[in-house]
């Protein structure tokens, strides 16, 4: 059996994050169908796929918090079901749904978050300060999050996602009920976790924010990937809108409901 400083000594040329075959099917309905996919060191990796294509389920599955029927996920080297903590400490997660706990303010979730992941208590002072300045949180901080706005839940859940330092960001519709200040104040961080040598995969269904953010791109559509890799691969000489519209089959409907001339 291989042990955990054998795995480390290869982090450094690991894969960020490697998946392979990952599927989970949830009765008849197969929701991520054996999705293969290297994620290169240093990319900014979008994930693009019609509603209920299967992205949640797979970002899921890729970071651990839900068991694939079938398939491996790698972050750094380290299996995310055989070895969880070394592989979790590499990863900075955001997930879609609302984990936040929702009697605390954004300073104690991340003073309460960053002891719990092991910072030392003068780390978790200066982080906390710098995350909540950064991210505009500063001045809700005598409310509670039960009492905060969805893009305020999402910019305090980003906060948490990168406050141990992770490697990689893996990030579910990061800028979802985001105001355009919030949005532009997240892609510079974003931008910056990418210029320090980090690596960032987030879904998304707004192709203009994937074609001006990602250098990488998976389209899945019904649980499977139908293209993947560089952007411009993947676009060829399209716009990203039009090459996702050929991919996953176009909407055909001219939007027309029968009682609108009534
Ligand atoms: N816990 C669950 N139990 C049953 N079905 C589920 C469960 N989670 C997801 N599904 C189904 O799996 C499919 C994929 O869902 P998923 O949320 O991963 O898609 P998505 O691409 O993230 O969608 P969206 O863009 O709408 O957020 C959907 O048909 C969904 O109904």
């Amino acid at each position: 059996m291989t042990g955990t400083n054998d795995l480390r000594s290869d982090v450094a040329t690991a894969a960020p994050l490697r998946l392979r075959g990952l599927t989970k099917r949830y009765g008849t309905l197969t929701a991520v169908d054996a999705v293969t996919l290297d994620i290169p060191a240093g990319s900014f990796y979008g994930l693009v796929g019609p509603n209920g294509a299967g992205k949640t389920t797979l970002l899921s599955m890729a970071v651990g918090l839900v068991r694939p029927d079938e398939g491996t996920s790698d972050a750094c080297g380290f299996d995310l079901w055989t070895h969880p903590v070394e592989a979790k400490s590499f990863l900075g997660v955001l997930p879609e749904s609302d984990f936040l706990p929702r009697r605390l303010t954004a300073s104690e979730l991340l003073r309460s978050v960053g002891l719990l992941r092991g910072l030392s208590a003068s780390v978790v002072e200066e982080r906390t300060d710098e995350l909540l300045d950064v991210l505009g949180l500063r001045d809700a901080d005598n409310t509670v999050i039960a009492d905060f706005s969805t893009g305020m839940r999402k910019k305090s859940a980003l906060a948490v996602a990168l406050l141990h330092g992770p490697r990689v960001l893996v990030l579910d519709e990061p800028f979802e009920s985001v105001d355009p200040v919030s949005a532009a104040t997240i892609r510079s961080i974003l931008a910056a976790f990418i210029s320090s040598g980090g690596t960032i995969v987030f879904s998304s269904h707004v192709m203009a924010l994937v074609e001006a953010l990602c250098d990488h791109v998976a389209v899945l559509a019904a649980g499977k990937v139908v293209a993947a890799g560089p952007i411009d691969d993947v676009r060829g000489s399209r716009s990203l809108d039009d090459a996702f519209s050929a991919l996953v089959g176009a909407d055909t409907t001219d939007g027309t409901l029968s009682w609108f001339a009534s």
